[in-house]
């Protein structure tokens, strides 16, 4: 028997969502997520599939941190036969959010690297710890396969330098690593691909704007497979309007804050990352909310929306003259891939650039890679359901198995 499994670790700044996938057919064995990490209201949903084990189970309680959590998602699996104890499994695979200028290519984790992962965690403080502390769980359990990173920062390490530089003193950026890293590589990887497919060309020959609207959120803007830009940059604090991140200001907003609001760089780092975005303008973070309200004539949620819809424009007319010829634009993640008012609203108007809308297209809910333009549009606008966890299974697999 060769040992064909991925356990796939997807750990979030406050939640791990996870699958355990057979790569002989790449057919899920189970799925889950643990959430709200942290809270008193934490909650685990573990899904044995194709199946296997006893069937779905919830628990909600508190978990107080990604150690506990990992535990938690370790037992639901081995109560299901599925644990990391399986000689089935052939290697975990884990999403590293910040791989810095080192790490381009899915990694085979030791010491060394691990120590580079923690040495990178200023830089995504949000995200980091948390995949270091799924490394070190996973690890503990199971030393003898192959721990992997697949790293968010990867797919954006071909966007060229007058693209990753910022226009700032040469030596300072040097000495702290500062430059566009970007973000949700792996899900720009899989969907730009994927939306190549759906056009029925090989990657090479199409241009694609990708949009990753999650509760992080970003742009990318593909060219022949080859990602050329993208909207978030050292850290994943730029570009979009987000769930509670700000997205693009002017950087003196923050010395404006700490010399007349006498706020401290904690206090604003909080407020940007965590408070600002939808929830900080509206006070709703999940777009089905603001969309409610909005529909209820609710104010302040109708301005938020129309601020997020109004970034995201800027970056669709930003990437389209990035990129000169777009063959498609592309919508996935949480928002992108349920939420029609946000597509309809974001391609608005854009006729001018050849995107125009199928309504009734549109309007279809669908699990399914689909086109919501016409056949006749210039431009295609799509919906490509993302699968960070499978592009992070088959990159693992093929460096264990290669
Ligand atoms: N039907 C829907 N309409 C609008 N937004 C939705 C819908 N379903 C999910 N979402 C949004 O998707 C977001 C989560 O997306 P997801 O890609 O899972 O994010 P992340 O991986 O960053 O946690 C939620 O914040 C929610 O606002
Ligand atoms: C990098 C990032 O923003 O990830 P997420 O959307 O999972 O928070
Ligand atoms: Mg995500």
């Amino acid at each position: 028997m060769t040992a064909s499994r991925v356990l796939v670790l997807n750990s979030g700044s406050s939640s791990v969502k996870y699958q355990l996938l057979d790569m002989a057919d790449r057919s899920r064995l189970a799925a889950g997520l643990v959430e709200r990490i942290g809270e008193e209201t934490s909650r685990l949903v573990h899904e044995p599939l194709a199946g296997a084990g006893g069937g779905r189970r919830e628990q909600t309680g508190p978990i107080a941190d990604h150690d506990a959590a990992l535990k938690a998602v370790a037992a639901e699996l081995a109560a299901d036969g599925l644990g990391l104890d399986s000689p089935e499994l052939a290697a975990v695979g884990h999403r590293v959010v910040h791989g810095g200028t080192r790490f381009t290519r899915p990694t085979v984790i030791d010491d060394e690297v691990l120590a580079e992962i923690r040495a990178l965690v200023p830089l995504a403080p949000l995200h980091n710890p948390a995949n270091v502390t799924g490394i070190e769980v996973a690890r503990h359990l199971r030393a003898d396969i192959p721990q992997v990173a697949v790293f968010d920062t990867a797919f954006h390490s071909t966007i060229p330098d007058h693209a990753a530089q910022y226009a700032i003193d040469a030596a300072t950026a040097a000495r702290y690593s500062v430059r566009r890293y970007g973000f949700h590589g792996t899900s720009h990887a899989y969907v730009s691909r994927a939306a190549a497919a759906l056009l029925g060309k090989a990657p090479e020959e199409v241009n694609v704007i990708v949009l990753h609207l999650g509760n992080g959120a970003s742009a990318s803007a593909v060219r022949g497979g080859v990602c050329v830009d993208t909207s978030m940059g050292l850290t994943p604090l730029e570009g979009l309007v987000m769930g509670t991140r700000s997205g693009d200001l002017d950087p003196a907003v923050i010395f404006h804050l700490a010399r007349v609001g006498g706020m401290s760089v904690d206090e604003i780092d909080s407020l940007l990352n965590k408070k600002s975005g939808l929830l900080g303008m509206c006070g709703d973070n999940d777009m089905r909310e603001v969309l409610r309200r909005a529909g209820e004539g609710d104010e302040a949620a109708r301005t938020a929306f129309a601020t997020y819809i109004h970034r995201l424009k800027k970056y669709i007319g930003a990437y389209t003259a990035v990129l000169g010829r777009v063959d498609a634009v592309v919508f996935t993640a949480g928002v992108g891939e349920n939420a029609a008012p946000v597509r309809e609203a974001a391609v608005a108007g854009l006729e001018e650039l050849g995107l125009v809308l199928d309504r009734e297209a549109n309007a279809v809910r669908s699990g399914e890679a689909r086109l919501i333009s016409p056949a006749s549009a210039r431009v295609a606008v799509a919906v490509v359901p993302t699968d960070e966890e499978l592009e992070i299974a088959t990159q693992a697999y093929e460096l264990v198995t290669r």
